[in-house]
């Protein structure tokens, strides 16, 4: 039931609060309401009926806008990383209404390592079993297979949980050729990428409702179809500040939370946990506002410390590259309006037959080990300086991480990097050109940073510093990363060899100019420019990060926050080490997961 009066909502009982709705929050708020009374509290608004969320092919186009917390980032003068955009939702949802669809999983020892640091049950059994709950999987027909060029097996997903996940119907030139200009350069197919197998280029899934070929993120696989459930009271557009506590013994008791709504201070109370799901920045915002934290951080904004634990820290992130190309490409429905409207009346119709150029999201995909990404010297080079790093860390709290991360770096089923490419979101306006990016992205950073705040006062941002790109190792993979996207340009493949980069490529007055000159002068600029335009793949981690305490840990195995009794943190800022793969199927997992032990636990 959604209310929106503020003293309605705070006057009722409730078992459980969960703060924000996106990928985690919303699941774990509906699945709780099962069996308890559930008040849930989201910042953003309930919407139902709006385009930019609900086509596949209108990706990006809320990202610096309504539903987006549009953060930025500190620019750092020591690595010359500027500001970037670190989009983030805001929307009954969170990013999940607002993000690019990818529904995949990482490999199976990126989970496993999470039990191996401290977390019993918490593998790929575990994690998958609980994502397979999830999601309700329609594998692709024999046309769309022959497509997309990848022939997955159904025995890796879930047939009958809330999110709905298939193939977008509209296979793009791209989509057309991908898999085979990947081949062509020696990276093996993999056919399915939800089998703890993630090396290798395919096609992936989409949370796309087969039916319709609407998105279908956390609100319509966990809300709306319940919207009347009595024991689920969700308020939007309210905004928590903070957790309020009592003390019992050496523990926090967390009797509710507090709420600014149109302007105004509410208080809610709980009579069993408080879960916040509010994500990688928020989470951090919201406890260190509570007093948990570190001191040197609560004391310069006049915050007693109540529990004294490393919130904001170990922030990892997938960060990227890109180059544009003049190419058809779902780009066109950004700059030609006749265009579009008749792909937004033809998705209206949702033929199966005669799919719409909206009825895709980001298919074109593949995943690369560090020795095809960096070549077997290299990669040898790099693992032996990756060593010397990790042990000079022993006196860190987070020695343990590095050493999982060292695992991970020289083990072959795990991605260090990931390629992409992604139609519809950068329609040169300048030039009136439809472009594609084709993106390399990092996927287990040995830079971290942070996420603090910088004031009291609930409405001011919090501070986050990414550091990309303050690791040497961190620099030679992703140079790799674009010297094998340039490699990609210049396949024999269609479209893709119309999409490399010529001198008559567009964008001789845009940000684009420079991504050319990159192009016929490499060896020279290639430092620079990583420096220059790096930006976000949206996958931030780890401020939260679940591991012993003492080691670096915000939240227990449980998820129970140390020294509290009943706060929890339940989204994407408890993995303590990055998984090579887009998260939302993992932190719908983690989500289901945490729902089923809850429930066990009482
Ligand atoms: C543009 C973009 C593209 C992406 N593409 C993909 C992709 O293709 N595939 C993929 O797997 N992942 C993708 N991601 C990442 C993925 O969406 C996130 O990792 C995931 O949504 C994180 O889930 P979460 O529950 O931790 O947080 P979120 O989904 O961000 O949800 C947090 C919620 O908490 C609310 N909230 C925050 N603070 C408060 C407060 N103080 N009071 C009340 N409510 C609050 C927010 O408004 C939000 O609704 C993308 C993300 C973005 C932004």
């Amino acid at each position: 039931v959604t209310v929106n009066d503020p003293i309605t909502f705070a006057t009722q009982d409730y078992d459980y609060i969960v703060v924000g709705t996106g990928c985690a929050g919303m699941a774990i708020a509906s699945l709780l309401s099962e069996n308890f009374r559930v008040g849930v509290i989201e910042a953003g608004p309930v919407v139902t009926d709006v385009d930019i969320v609900n086509v596949p092919g209108m990706i990006g186009r809320d990202e610096v806008g309504t539903y987006d917390w549009n953060y930025t980032t500190v620019a750092n003068n020591d690595t010359g990383v500027p500001s970037v955009t670190w989009p983030r939702g805001k929307i009954l949802g969170g990013s999940s209404a607002l993000n690019y669809l990818v529904w995949n999983a990482g490999a199976e020892i990126e989970y496993d390592i999470l039990e191996q640091l401290g977390n019993p049950d918490w593998n790929w059994d575990t994690l998958s079993y609980y994502r397979k709950q999830a999601e309700t999987w329609t594998e692709p027909s024999a046309y769309d297979e022959q497509g997309y060029n990848v022939y997955p097996s159904s025995q890796y997903a879930g047939h009958s949980g809330p999110t709905q996940v298939s193939f977008g119907r509209y296979v793009s030139a791209i989509a057309r050729v991908w898999v085979d200009a990947m081949e062509y350069l020696g990276i093996n197919r993999n056919n399915n990428p939800l089998s703890g197998t993630s090396i290798g280029v395919t096609s992936a899934s989409s949370n796309i409702r087969p039916n319709n070929q609407t998105r279908h993120y956390s609100a319509p696989a966990y809300y709306f179809p319940v919207e009347n459930r009595e024991t689920l009271t969700v308020i939007p557009e309210s905004l928590v500040t903070r957790v309020n506590f009592q003390s019992q013994g050496d523990e926090l008791i967390a009797t509710g939370v507090t709420f600014m709504n149109n302007g105004q201070v509410y208080n809610v109370t709980v009579s069993k946990d408080v879960i916040i799901s509010a994500g990688s920045v928020n989470t951090a915002q919201i406890l260190e506002l509570s007093g948990i934290g570190e001191k040197d951080v609560l004391d310069a904004y006049g915050i007693e410390q109540l529990l004294d634990l490393p919130v904001g820290e170990n922030l990892q992130d997938h960060c990227f590259l890109y180059k544009a190309e003049g190419i058809v490409t779902l780009d066109d429905t950004l700059g030609n309006a006749t265009f579009s409207d008749e792909q937004l009346a033809l998705w209206q119709e949702a033929d199966p037959n005669n799919p719409s150029i909206f009825a895709m999201a980001v298919p074109s995909v593949a995943y690369l080990n560090l020795e095809q990404l960096l070549g077997t010297d290299a990669a040898q080079q790099s693992i032996s300086q990756a060593e010397q790093f990790v042990a000079s860390q022993n006196n860190s709290v987070y020695y343990d991480v590095w050493q999982a991360q060292l695992q991970l770096l020289r083990d072959s089923s795990v991605a260090q990097a990931e390629l992409l490419f992604i139609e519809g979101t950068s329609y040169d306006y300048v030039n009136h050109q439809a472009r594609v990016r084709l993106l390399a992205t990092l996927q287990h950073s040995w830079s971290r940073g942070y996420v603090h705040i910088q004031s009291n006062d609930p409405t001011v941002y919090p501070l986050i510093q990414p550091n990309y790109l303050a690791s040497p190792l961190d620099v030679q993979a992703l140079a790799a990363g674009v010297e094998y996207t340039l490699a990609i340009g210049k396949t024999v493949h269609g479209c893709l060899r119309r999409s490399s980069l010529m001198p008559n490529a567009p964008g001789n007055t845009s940000q684009y100019s420079d991504i050319l000159a990159l192009d016929q002068n490499l060896t020279t600029t290639i430092d620079d420019w990583i420096h220059s335009y790096i930006g976000t793949e949206y996958h931030p981690i780890g401020t939260a990060s679940m591991l012993p305490q003492g080691k670096g840990g915000v939240v227990d195995p449980r998820l129970i926050v140390y020294g509290t009794k009943n706060l929890r943190v339940v989204d994407m800022s408890i993995l303590p080490i990055h998984i090579g793969a887009h998260p939302m199927a993992t932190i719908v997992g983690i989500a289901q997961h945490a729902a089923a032990f809850i429930k066990e636990g009482y």
